[in-house]
């Protein structure tokens, strides 16, 4: 299965589980892939054929910077779902960052899957 991805989409919001952490914005970073048959537009040239990154990067950046969940598992899990509502693939990986979070290591989050019906 072809997909489309976007790698390293860096999003500010309120993300966390500690009073202190209400009070500020922090990055997230997103990786996404995304399942889709890349055979359509590869055939006819047109944007309107594609799984479009761009709508999907502006859709998530949207609502997440609107956000303020606790937890990272909660924000990525609506965020499959929005991905999966919304446009036309089969299945989504979806890994998000809170660089930063914890003292002495370079990355902490979590690593999602999501599949149509499941
Ligand atoms: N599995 C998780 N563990 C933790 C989370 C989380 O969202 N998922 N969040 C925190 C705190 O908000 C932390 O990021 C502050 O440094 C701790 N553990």
């Amino acid at each position: 299965m072809d997909t489309v991805f976007i790698e390293g989409l860096e999003i500010e919001t309120t993300i966390g589980i500690y009073d202190w952490e209400r009070r500020i914005k922090q990055p997230l970073v997103f990786d996404i892939e995304m399942g889709f048959d890349n055979r359509k537009p590869a055939a006819s040239d047109r944007i309107e054929d594609t799984l479009d990154y761009k709508a999907v990067s502006k859709r998530l950046v949207g609502y997440v910077k609107a956000s303020d969940f606790g937890l990272v598992e909660t924000l990525a899990e609506r965020c499959c779902e929005i991905i999966m509502a919304e446009f036309d693939v089969e299945w989504v990986r979806l890994k998000l960052s809170k660089p930063g979070a914890v003292r002495g290591a370079r990355n902490v989050g979590v690593r999602i899957e999501r599949r149509r019906g499941d």
